[in-house]
C-alpha cells in the first residue's frame, strides 16, 4: 500500500519516516525548497533538521501526484486543511486526519471540514502524544487511530505501525480529534505558569482541571470520555504540558516571561496550533454553555487583554467548587 502524506512540516515528515518502514511514501510539501531538500538531500532542513530520511520517501509540490497513493494522511496546520483538501480534488480513498486544531471562522472540527470537502473519503483520525523528532528518530510512541470501519482500521493500522510506533484502534473519531485540539490550548496555560515560576504543583493543577475542561467540552460535542482519557486526550495533554519541546508550551512560557503574543507570532515558521484554536474553542464552548475558565484565560492572554500574573490570579480567585464540576 503506497501512502500519501499531505504536509511536510515536522509531523508529516516524521509520519513519512514511520510509514517508509514498510513501503513507499509520497509526501506533498507546500514549499519547493522542502521538496528539493527531501528529494536531493534526504533531509527536511526547515521543519525536521538533523534526521536522515528513508530512500522510500519521495516529495512533490503537485497534489495531483497523490492519486498514485492508496491512502492519504492530512498533516497540514488545521487552518490550511480545508483549502489543501479542496486543491487535492475528489478523493475516494481513506483519508487520515493528523492535524490538531479547529477551523477559525467556520468553527469546524477537522472531521467536519473533511466530510464537507471530501464527502466520499472514508475518514480516520491519528492523534496522540508524539513529538515529531522523537518519532522520526525511532523512539517508542503510541497513538489513537480512530475509524468507524473496523476492517479498514485494521488494514491501515498494520500499514502505518512501525517497529516502535504503535497505533491503538478506536471508533471514536470525535474523541480523538477533540483531545488533540484542546490540549494545545491548555499547554499554553501550563507554559504561562512555568514562565511565571509558579511551580510543579500549579502545573499538575492546570493539567487536571484542564482535563476536566476537555471532558466537559468533548462530551458536549459527542466524544466518549474513555477516548479523552486515552492517548489522544490525557496522554497528549500530559506530554504537551510537561515539556518545552512543545511549541504551545514554550509559546506560553515566553508569554509568562513577559513577551507579547504579537511579537512571538511575527515571522513564525512553525505552528503553535493552540493560539489559533483558543478563540474558536472558547466560542464553541460558550455556544454549548460549557465552562472552560483555563481556556478563557489563555484566550485573554493571547489577545493581550490580561497580563499573565492577573490571568493566573483570576483563576485562583474563582469561587470554590466541587471537583466534579
Ligand atoms: N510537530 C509535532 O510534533 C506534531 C505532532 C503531532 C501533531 N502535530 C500536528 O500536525 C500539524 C502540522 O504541524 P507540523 O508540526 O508538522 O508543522 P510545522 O510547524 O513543522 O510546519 C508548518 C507547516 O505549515 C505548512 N504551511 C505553511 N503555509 C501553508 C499553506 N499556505 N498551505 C499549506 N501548508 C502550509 C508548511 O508547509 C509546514 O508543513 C499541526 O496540526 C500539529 O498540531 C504536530
Ligand atoms: O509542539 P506542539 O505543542 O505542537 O505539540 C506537538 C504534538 O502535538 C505533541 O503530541
Amino acid at each position: 500500500m503506497k501512502i500519501g502524506i499531505i504536509g511536510a512540516g515536522a509531523w508529516g515528515t516524521a509520519l513519512a519516516q514511520v510509514c517508509a518502514e514498510s513501503g513507499p511514501v509520497l509526501i506533498w510539501a507546500h514549499e519547493e525548497r522542502t521538496v528539493a531538500d527531501i528529494n536531493d538531500h534526504r533531509e527536511n532542513r526547515t521543519f525536521l533538521p538533523g534526521i536522515k530520511l528513508s530512500p522510500e520517501i519521495a516529495a512533490t509540490t503537485d497534489l495531483a501526484a497523490l492519486n498514485s497513493c492508496d491512502a492519504a494522511l492530512l498533516v497540514t496546520p488545521a487552518q490550511h486543511a480545508a483549502k489543501t483538501l479542496q486543491a487535492l480534488g475528489p478523493w475516494q480513498r481513506p483519508l487520515i486526519l493528523c492535524c490538531k486544531g479547529i477551523e477559525a471562522g467556520t468553527k469546524r472540527l477537522m472531521s467536519e471540514v473533511a466530510e464537507e470537502v471530501q464527502p466520499d473519503a472514508p475518514l480516520c483520525v491519528l492523534s496522540g502524544p508524539t513529538f515529531a523528532d522523537e518519532v522520526a528518530k525511532g523512539l517508542p510512541a503510541a497513538v489513537t487511530f480512530s475509524c468507524a470501519d473496523g476492517e479498514l482500521a485494521n488494514r491501515l493500522v498494520r500499514r502505518i505501525a512501525g517497529s516502535a510506533f504503535r497505533p491503538y484502534h478506536s471508533d471514536d473519531i470525535l474523541g480523538a480529534e477533540i483531545g488533540g485540539a484542546v490540549k494545545n490550548v491548555l499547554a499554553i496555560a501550563c507554559g504561562v505558569a512555568d514562565g511565571l515560576g509558579l511551580g510543579k504543583n500549579a502545573r499538575a493543577a492546570l493539567i487536571s482541571r484542564g482535563f476536566a475542561e476537555m471532558v466537559r467540552f468533548g462530551t458536549a460535542k459527542g466524544a466518549r470520555e474513555e477516548t479523552l482519557a486515552g492517548l489522544s486526550g490525557l496522554g497528549d495533554l500530559v506530554l504537551t504540558c510537561s515539556s518545552e519541546a512543545s511549541r504551545n508550551m514554550s509559546f506560553g512560557k515566553a508569554l509568562g516571561e513577559g513577551d507579547s503574543a504579537a511579537a512571538l507570532l511575527a515571522d513564525r515558521v512553525t505552528v503553535a496550533e493552540g493560539v489559533h484554536t483558543a478563540p474558536v474553542l472558547v466560542s464553541l464552548a460558550r455556544d454549548l454553555g460549557v465552562e472552560m475558565p483555563i481556556s478563557e484565560a489563555v484566550l485573554a492572554l493571547v489577545e493581550g487583554r490580561l497580563a499573565p500574573r492577573d490571568a493566573m490570579k483570576a483563576l485562583l480567585q474563582r469561587p470554590l467548587t466541587s471537583e466534579a464540576n
